[in-house]
Parts: structure tokens; C-alpha cells; sequence
């Protein structure tokens, strides 16, 4: 293998091995693949219509949850601990095994849900650019709080019944936990091995070549952009970054903070845009780690949200990670460069 790019390679046409810094692996593109017939599973397309208020529906203002509390009738974010936390404060500790291959930890934590808005019938994209502030707002202060003992706050959103969200109303959850969960500790290696041998953190470096080389820049403004990662596995997967070097959603200034809404409310328009649908995805935040880690040096970190949509090639075809996904490494059959050209260029936001 020469290391010199061979003139007939077409990435559309020809595979390829990517390189994932963020996660120190490699993904497999296929492109030509989405050539292929599909006769596999079809999924029902996306609840269309939801009523803006249901008696039954526990996040609703003013109803009663599973656990017989009452929500107030909020008229914007709202924020409550879940009721079936897979994290709670105290839990007996389990030891420790000696054998090496038994090991065993203590897990605590806290488990919130945020209710971004009093209406079931709205997502971000069609919420008002000032009340989607008010949901990086929140954001922030839930950071603040809980990020002053737990070493990790994830702060994710389920969206779409196709990734298991178990309830329209526009929300996300936030679990805070006493240990540094794997991905988030994956990264944070990676980063630091990069900021270790390039004296800059990897993702400035990444969002400065991507403005500039813009083949794969789904949508940016002044102080953010979205691109679909170079390393990209879900199909529409996007990653959003700060343009400038910031370590966690604590530090954005309030213009930052705007502008995070304006960004987050075009690229998901350009998303619900693509299939004309209310566009499914699971997404989540990573930022330094905080708790103890707050008195330690993380230049090595940039703020950044990883979207991972699950649908393939229409609003009822999902990618499915299993086979060779599950068994060998991450594969995708559309190049991230393809995909950028198929957001719409032109759409409509207020
Ligand atoms: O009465 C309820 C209903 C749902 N919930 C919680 O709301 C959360 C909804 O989030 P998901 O849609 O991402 O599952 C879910 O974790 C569920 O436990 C309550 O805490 N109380």
C-alpha cells in the first residue's frame, strides 16, 4: 500500500476505512451499497398527530405522574427527578471481587427529566427561537448544579417513538453519575492524546478545517457549526461544535447561548426537512468532566453534541448496527460527503 491516492478511487464508488479520532477506531464506507434492494423491515412513519394537551399524558402541565405527584402548570422548561431512575443517590455498595475478571463498582447518581415546553405538540425546530434559549438555559443551570459534585452530567434527548423515547412530549433527561461513563472517558483520552501531541484541542483544530474545507457543513453561523463527522457511522449523524474553544455548555457566553438556539433550530428543520418528518434521533452533550475534575487542566476538551439519527435511506428504513457492525466494526453505506449534499439548501425557519 503506497500511501498515494489512487486517481480512479472515487469514495462514492470505492471503499474505504475511515478514522474516528473521537473514539480511536475505524469505520468501514461502502457507498455503492446503497444500491442494493431492500425487502428487510419497514417502519411505521412517525406519529403525525399529537394533541397539544392530554389529560393521560403524566408530562403535562398540571397532570399526575406514575408516582402520584402532580405537575405544576409550567409554561416553560420543567424539570423533575424520573421516577424510575436508573441512578439514585444511595445504593448499597457491592464490594469488590478480587478475581480480576469480577469486578464490580458502586453506581450512583441522580436522574432528572426536562420538559422543554407546556405543549405536546411542538418539537425544537418549531419552538420560538427565545424559548429554545431558555432550554440551553436550563441546560446550563442543571450543569451547574449537578456538575458541582458528579464527575459526569448527560444531559440526552430521545427523540422519535423508533428510538425508544416512551413519551412525544418534548423533553430530554439528564443523569448525572459518580463515575466517568465509557464514552465519555474514551474521549476524553482521545482528546488528550491529540492536545498531548498537536498542542491544540482536537476538536478547534477539526471545526477550523471543516469551515474551511465546507464539503461536509450541514449548517453554521457565527459562533457554531454542524457538519456530518468526516467518521460518521449513522447515516445523518451530525456533530455540533462552538467555534470557539470552549470546554463545557457552563462557559458559552450569552451570545453563545443564542446562538446554539438559532443553530440547533436550522439543523433540525433541514433534518425534519430531509424525509419530511418530524425527524427521529437520539442526541446528547459532552463537555469536560466536572465534579472533581473542575480543578483540573482540561484544555484538552471542546464542547461538542454528537446527533445520532437512526434512519437509512427514507422516513421507514432504519440502519440497523448488527453483523458486521456488531461483530467486526461500525460500516456505512452513504459518504458523509453525500449525505451533506442531500440536506436541503434552502428551507424555511422562524
Ligand atoms: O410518570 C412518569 C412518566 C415517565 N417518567 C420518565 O420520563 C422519561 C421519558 O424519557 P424517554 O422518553 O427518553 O424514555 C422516562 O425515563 C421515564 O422514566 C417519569 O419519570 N414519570
Amino acid at each position: 500500500m503506497s500511501g498515494e491516492r489512487d486517481v480512479s478511487f472515487d469514495p462514492k464508488e470505492h471503499q474505504h476505512l475511515r478514522y474516528n479520532p473521537l473514539r480511536d477506531s475505524w469505520v468501514l464506507v461502502s457507498a455503492h451499497r446503497m444500491k442494493r434492494p431492500w425487502a428487510g423491515q419497514v417502519e411505521k412513519p412517525p406519529e403525525e398527530h399529537i394533541p397539544r394537551y392530554d389529560p393521560k399524558n403524566p408530562l403535562c402541565p398540571g397532570n399526575t405522574r406514575a408516582n402520584g405527584k402532580v405537575n405544576p402548570d409550567y409554561d416553560s422548561t420543567f424539570l423533575f427527578e424520573n421516577d424510575f431512575p436508573a441512578l439514585q443517590p444511595d445504593a448499597p455498595d457491592p464490594g469488590v471481587d478480587q478475581h480480576p475478571l469480577f469486578q464490580t463498582r458502586a453506581a450512583r447518581g441522580i436522574c432528572k427529566v426536562m420538559c422543554f415546553h407546556p405543549w405536546s405538540d411542538v418539537t425544537l425546530p418549531l419552538m420560538k427561537k427565545q424559548e429554545v434559549v431558555k432550554v440551553v438555559d436550563k441546560w446550563v443551570e442543571i450543569l451547574e448544579e449537578l456538575g458541582a459534585t458528579y464527575p459526569w452530567v448527560q444531559i440526552f434527548e430521545n427523540k422519535g417513538a423508533m428510538m425508544g423515547c416512551s413519551n412525544p412530549h418534548p423533553h430530554c433527561q439528564v443523569w448525572a453519575s459518580n463515575f466517568l461513563p465509557n464514552e465519555p472517558a474514551l474521549s476524553d483520552r482521545c482528546q488528550r492524546n491529540y492536545f498531548e501531541k498537536h498542542g491544540e484541542p482536537l476538536l478547534l483544530e477539526y471545526a477550523r478545517q471543516e469551515a474551511e474545507r465546507k464539503d461536509r457543513v450541514v449548517v453554521e453561523n457565527f459562533a457554531w457549526l454542524a457538519v456530518v463527522p468526516y467518521w460518521a457511522t449513522w447515516p445523518y449523524q451530525t456533530l455540533l461544535l462552538p467555534r470557539r474553544h470552549v470546554l463545557r455548555l457552563t462557559d458559552l457566553t450569552t451570545e453563545e447561548r443564542e446562538g446554539l438556539a438559532d443553530i440547533m433550530k436550522q439543523l433540525l428543520t433541514k433534518y425534519d426537512n430531509l424525509f419530511e418528518v418530524s425527524f427521529p434521533y437520539s442526541m446528547g452533550w459532552h463537555g469536560a468532566p466536572t465534579g472533581p475534575h473542575l480543578k483540573e487542566d482540561n484544555s484538552h476538551w471542546q464542547l461538542h453534541a454528537h446527533y445520532y439519527p437512526p434512519l437509512l435511506r427514507s422516513a421507514t428504513v432504519k440502519k440497523f448496527m448488527v453483523g458486521y457492525e456488531m461483530l467486526a466494526q461500525e460500516q456505512r453505506d452513504l459518504t458523509p460527503e453525500q449525505v451533506t449534499q442531500m440536506f436541503p439548501q434552502k428551507f424555511i425557519y422562524f
